[in-house]
């Protein structure tokens, strides 16, 4: 598998055919950010509550594995508002697991060609399940979705040790297959040694967010930390 990963490299044409993100009938200003992570449990789905109020936007999520009864769209409901749009999931599984397993154990497998971004005039936030390698079938990897909507990336990472070495990989994952990292979230504190190694590794145009560590998630303390954000381009 990684093998294949690998051999795509510098491959402009990966057999993937691109969404066109955006139909003439859709708003041309229209943001569409698709919210990655260096791995599971970092803080995507605390960033796209920060950022789906910040660009007052949709919100949807591809794929949930397990948490059904308290899914990141429910999450996202509590913390910025009844108001806001939670598309559909494409697929729901009972299974918190990765993906493919999860998909496996209902005796169903993944299809990319299945996710369609929503229909809407409004900014959206897509928010992964995992990190960029996860798979959601024996051949296909979150990434492989991320190029297929073709569209850019905000990278959540967060402080452990070892989350240098996930940065940097996941960054050079997304720099193989030409993906635009739009913003590097770092989401709570760093050591100045750690975020130091991690941002000079990005590129010139990519711009840094930053996400404090919010003591009590709620939808005052995301509001909060949404009118605290340094404005973003
Ligand atoms: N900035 C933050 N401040 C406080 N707690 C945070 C912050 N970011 C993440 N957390 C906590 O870390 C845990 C994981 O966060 P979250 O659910 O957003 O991760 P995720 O990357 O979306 O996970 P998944 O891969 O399951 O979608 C949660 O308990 C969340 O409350
Ligand atoms: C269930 C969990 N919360 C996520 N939705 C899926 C994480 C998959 C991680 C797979 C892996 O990297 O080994
Ligand atoms: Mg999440």
């Amino acid at each position: 598998m990684i093998d294949r990963f690998l051999l795509r490299r510098n491959d402009n044409d990966n057999g993937y055919k691109k969404m066109n993100t955006k139909p003439e009938t859709q708003n041309p200003e229209q943001r569409l950010l698709f919210v990655t992570g260096i791995g599971t449990e970092i803080g995507k789905t605390v960033c796209s509550a920060v950022l789906t109020k910040y660009f007052k936007a949709d919100y949807w999520k591809p794929v949930q594995s397990g948490d059904l009864h308290h899914s990141d769209s429910m999450k996202i409901t509590d913390w910025v508002g009844e108001n806001v749009v939670c598309h559909p999931e494409t697929y729901r599984f009972q299974l918190a697991a990765s993906p493919h397993q999860s998909a496996f154990e209902e005796n169903k497998v993944i299809n990319l060609n299945q996710f369609k971004i929503p229909k809407t005039q409004n900014n959206l936030i897509i928010e992964g399940a995992g990190g960029l390698m996860v798979p959601l079938n024996d051949q296909d990897f979150m990434i492989d979705l991320i190029e297929k909507l073709s569209i850019p990336v905000a990278l959540v990472v967060r402080n452990y040790l070892g989350c240098i070495n996930h940065s940097l990989l996941s960054i050079l994952a997304l720099n193989q297959r030409k993906i635009k990292l739009e913003y590097l979230i770092l989401n709570g504190n760093f050591p100045p040694d750690s975020e130091r190694i991690i941002c000079k590794n990005i590129q010139p145009e990519t711009k840094i967010i930053r996400i404090p560590d919010i003591e009590d998630i709620t939808p005052e303390t995301i509001e909060n930390t949404t009118k605290q954000l340094e404005k973003i381009e």
